[in-house]
């Protein structure tokens, strides 16, 4: 299995705090330049507070990382596989710096973040660029290639659409075919969307077109069509903002008004059980649903499936073959396929921010 021209994979995360001390710091990096005041995100911070300040999402990566390196391995792929996070450590600026020092020039990046939008694609791109910049010349690499999105890859989407089926068997039998597939996603400023991928609006269809594909395959399997909707979590910013909806608790709500019994709530959005999932869905959706009176289940994200950590695999291959000027075959499902390698110039724009960005067609290591 050919990987060259890469002699690295780097893979990207959000990061997030591992105990109580970790949970403001964490919270001022993800918020720099945004002048948030402390006793702001002590509040914010309170979910973390009440899990010991520790987020889930960094073993979930640990664990992640150690089934794709034997992935790799398993399959004769000889490849250094490093982790840097966006916002806590192991530092994004330090594992580059780390790359620099082991002489890698040029490497695939894979990000835990599968859809288009200033806060899931571009915002990554930036912090690349940063840590490029931060840990020596750009230009002087390594050459870093965001790997396509992957919301439509067959190995991120079977995994989702096994937990949702397992997730309506999971629930009391009068219910399961009459259950509603919530389709939960992070809520992000309807501007952010209007400006998402090449033509804007790409996260809002991204999720819808996936979201079909997930529910056209339950009703293939189970020989019951399900009603769906797609709504989000986790909106935060000031209230005079507008961002997308419903939000879920809000759905829930006008569901039971509507008779709804049962609902599978499906993080499509995500790729790992984390804050924004155990504590958004976990704690505050299903409490609402509770109240309510609907039977609910939470269906897993793909987290660490087989499948998922094969996807990375094969995303890896296919974009080696694309930079040596092949064409290889490229897997996705759903009607609006395979994304662009290299983000077009502008792709993801949010006027809050002019920062350089890596991986675009207009990034210093493509342009010269
Ligand atoms: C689209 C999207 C994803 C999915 C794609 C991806 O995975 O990247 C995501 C993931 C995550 N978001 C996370 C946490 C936070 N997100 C925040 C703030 C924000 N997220 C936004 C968007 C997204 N966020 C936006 C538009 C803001 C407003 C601030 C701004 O305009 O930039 C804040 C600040 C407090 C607040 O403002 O609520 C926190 C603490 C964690 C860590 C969870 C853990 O610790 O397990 C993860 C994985
Ligand atoms: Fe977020």
């Amino acid at each position: 299995m050919d990987v060259s021209p890469y002699d690295g994979l780097l893979f990207v995360s959000f990061g997030g705090p591992e105990k109580t001390e970790d949970v403001v710091p964490f919270l001022e990096n993800v918020t720099r330049g945004r002048g948030i005041p402390r006793e702001r995100l002590v509040e914010v911070g309170q979910h973390y507070f009440d899990r010991g300040g520790k987020s889930p999402i960094n073993d979930q990566n640990r664990a992640f990382l150690a089934a794709l390196r034997i992935d790799l391995a398993e399959h004769g792929i000889d490849l250094p596989v490093y982790w840097g996070n966006r916002n806590w450590d192991p530092y994004l600026s330090d594992t580059v710096a780390q790359m620099r020092a082991d002489g890698i020039k040029r490497a695939a990046v894979f990000t835990t973040s599968a859809y288009s939008s200033y806060s899931s694609c571009r915002q990554y791109r930036e912090n690349l660029f940063e840590a490029c910049d931060k840990t020596g010349d750009v230009e002087g690499g390594p050459v870093l290639d965001k790997l396509r999105l992957y919301y439509n890859h067959p190995g991120f989407v079977e995994p989702v659409v096994d937990g949702v089926l397992a997730s309506i068997e999971d629930l009391p039998a009068a219910e399961r075919d009459g259950a509603r597939i919530l389709f939960v996603t992070h809520s992000i400023p309807t501007s952010m969307n209007d400006n998402a991928g090449p033509e804007g609006n790409a996260y809002v269809a991204q999720h819808l077109d996936v979201a079909q594909v997930i529910a056209d395959q339950v009703a293939a399997r189970r020989g019951v069509t399900h009603e769906w909707d797609l709504v989000y979590c986790s909106r935060s910013g000031a209230p005079h903002i507008p961002w997308l909806e419903p939000d879920v608790n809000d759905h829930l709500e006008e569901l039971a008004g509507e008779g709804v019994k049962a609902v599978v709530m499906c993080p499509v959005g995500f790729v790992s059980d984390h804050m924004e999932v155990v504590y958004d869905l976990d704690t505050e959706a299903m409490a609402t649903a509770e109240r309510l009176g609907i039977h609910a289940r939470r269906s897993p994200t793909a987290g660490e499936d087989p499948r998922f950590v094969a996807a990375v695999r094969d995303l890896l291959l296919e974009r080696a073959a694309v930079e040596r000027g092949e064409a290889p075959e490229r897997l996705t499902v759903g009607g609006l396929g395979a994304s662009h390698d290299r983000c077009p110039a502008g792709c993801c724009f949010n006027q809050r921010s002019q920062l350089p960005t890596l991986s675009g067609e207009d990034s210093p290591q493509y342009s010269g």
